[in-house]
């Protein structure tokens, strides 16, 4: 609001011109007073000018406005001017002169409307500013993330809907996370094989060689299999994803995978296998129609159990490494999300998985490499002086594995939050029942490469390790009609081949090295 008014002390007498003095203006004088100006009208002698000027300094006004009251007393109008100023600048002061009620109510509503109108207007301003902030900070993190992800856009989607289609009757239609990964490529390819729709999701993390999974992603691509370079714990995305495609299904392999890298970074273990689990299952959980949700877990929940061979109805309260606590969380998680929200859920209990595109970060994948090139090998040997060993298992027969529990997974019961009925929920150990000791596989390896080893025999690290795993099959053998075929020495043989063709030594060995991938 801005005020208008001369303060008496300053106005001049038309009639005296130039010559300062005080003038009191007759009520006929008061032409108009407002709630936002005091206009005062001289005398009839004067040429009825007019006097109006704007407040600076209401203080000195009413400072002047007392003392010229002092010294000569106001007429009955300069009174009621003095009062209504000292109302309109200083209302609230109590013990002043009060003034005619039906005045004083009328200013009272028009303050009250006049702070209604700034409350108003400040609650518009802040509202405003509140929404360019939230504005402006979605379109920093849009944009943001449409910079930083590959993943967005008209011709992203339409890559994501033709590897999503289905080409055999009766065909599922598959979210494959951790595609690029060594299980996720060899699953996401069999599915497309038989004709099955297949969109493949993984984050190409650096754990190991990330030239290695773009390998992969590009068999994939050749295939007519779409990767989506993205992380499980990107909510948007997996909403997205689920947007686009109505998923049947969920292969959920996204995972920090190794047992005893837990020890060097133990938070990449819940922020792969912890979290992005849960992001998953509650994307899943939201989405319509549901998927059914299969995923890996690893043989590494029996922990310390020593009874063998490992079945499913076996101790897995007792791990050794945090790599097995968060796939014993992840199975304790996904049967909540199967009690509250009606996932179907099938976790599959890996065993020491080995095979071409395998995991370089494991033995028998760095023990060739090592080998090939002249360096030596640490194999672990247990505190008592045993070997240790392992359920070794060929790719070929988990991927099968994974296959069957797909096909045999009921539809989740869930929509809008909330289930229908109990779903389904079942965990497996897919292993190969025959452990082979770590000598042993060194062996293996040795004859196929046809190169010694220069071996460490070293006792076993404290730093995760078990000293044995032994898969019984039974449950899977029955329900998903799960058989493995290859053993060890066929299994090391087609990695081998594998390995000498990728890594180009068939090229760089002539005649030797074909001898060797026969
Ligand atoms: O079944 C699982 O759930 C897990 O299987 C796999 O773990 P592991 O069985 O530990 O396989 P891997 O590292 O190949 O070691 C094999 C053997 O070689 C010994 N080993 C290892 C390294 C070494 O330098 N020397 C050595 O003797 C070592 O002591 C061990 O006895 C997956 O990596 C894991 O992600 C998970 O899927």
């Amino acid at each position: 609001m801005r005020i208008l008014v001369q303060p008496i002390s300053t106005i001049k007498h038309p009639n005296l011109a130039g010559e300062r003095s005080t003038w009191h203006p007759g009520p006929r004088h008061l032409s108009v007073v407002s709630n936002s100006s005091v206009t005062i009208r001289a005398p009839p002698t004067s040429t009825d000018q007019l006097f109006s000027a704007p407040l600076r300094d209401p203080l000195l006004c009413r400072h002047r406005l007392k003392r010229e009251g002092e010294k000569k007393p106001c007429t009955e109008a300069g009174k009621m001017m003095v009062r209504m100023l000292e109302d309109d600048l200083f209302p609230s002061t109590p013990g002043k002169v009060k003034i005619e009620r039906t005045h004083g109510a009328s200013r009272k509503l028009q303050r009250c409307f006049a702070s209604a109108n700034t409350l108003f207007l400040w609650a518009l301003f802040v509202i405003a500013l509140f929404a360019s902030y939230l504005s402006f900070h979605s379109f920093v993190d849009t944009s943001s993330r449409y910079l930083s992800a590959s993943w967005g856009g008209l011709h992203w989607e339409r890559q994501i809907r033709a590897s999503a289609a289905v080409r055999r009757p009766e065909g599922i239609t598959v979210l494959v996370t951790g595609a690029a990964g060594f299980v996720g490529s060899h699953v996401s390819l069999a599915l497309r094989r038989r004709g099955d729709g297949v969109v493949g999701l993984d984050n190409f993390n650096a754990y190991y060689d990330p030239s290695l999974k773009k390998a992969r992603k590009a068999l994939l691509a050749s295939h007519g299999v779409f990767v989506v370079e993205g992380d499980v714990n990107d909510a948007h995305l997996l909403a997205k994803l689920f947007d686009t495609v109505p998923f049947t299904h969920v292969m959920h392999l996204a995972a920090q995978a190794g047992v005893r890298y837990a020890i060097q970074n133990p938070a990449s273990y819940v922020h792969s296998n912890v979290a992005g689990l849960v992001a998953l299952l509650e994307a899943s959980k939201s989405a319509d129609p549901q998927p059914a949700i299969v995923w890996a877990s690893s043989s590494s929940v029996y922990g310390l159990n020593d009874k063998v061979p490992f079945s499913e109805s076996h101790r897995t309260d007792r791990p050794a490494s945090l790599y097995a606590a968060t796939k014993k969380a992840g199975e304790e998680i996904t049967h909540v999300y199967n009690h509250i929200y009606g996932l179907s859920v099938t976790g599959l209990r890996f065993f020491t998985v080995y095979g071409p595109w395998g995991r370089p970060d494991m033995a028998y994948f760095s023990f060739t490499r090592n080998i090939l090139q002249g360096k030596p090998i640490t194999v672990y040997r247990g505190r008592d002086g045993a070997d240790l060993a392992r359920d070794f298992t060929y790719i070929d027969d988990v991927v099968k594995g994974c296959v069957a529990a797909l096909d045999t997974a009921e539809a989740s019961t869930g929509s809008g939050g909330r289930k229908r009925r109990q779903a389904q929920y079942r965990i497996y150990n897919l292993g190969n029942t025959s452990p082979v000791t770590v000598p042993a596989l060194v062996s293996i390896l040795e004859r196929h490469l046809k190169v010694d080893a220069k071996k460490n025999i070293v006792e076993m690290p404290g730093n995760g390790d078990v000293p044995f795993t032994h898969a019984n099959i039974t449950a899977a053998r029955a329900e998903l009609g799960y058989k493995p075929t290859t053993n060890l020495e066929t299994g090391l043989k087609k990695f081998v081949k594998w390995y000498l063709s990728y890594y180009g030594y068939s090229r760089r060995l002539g005649g030797k090295s074909q001898e060797l991938v026969a």
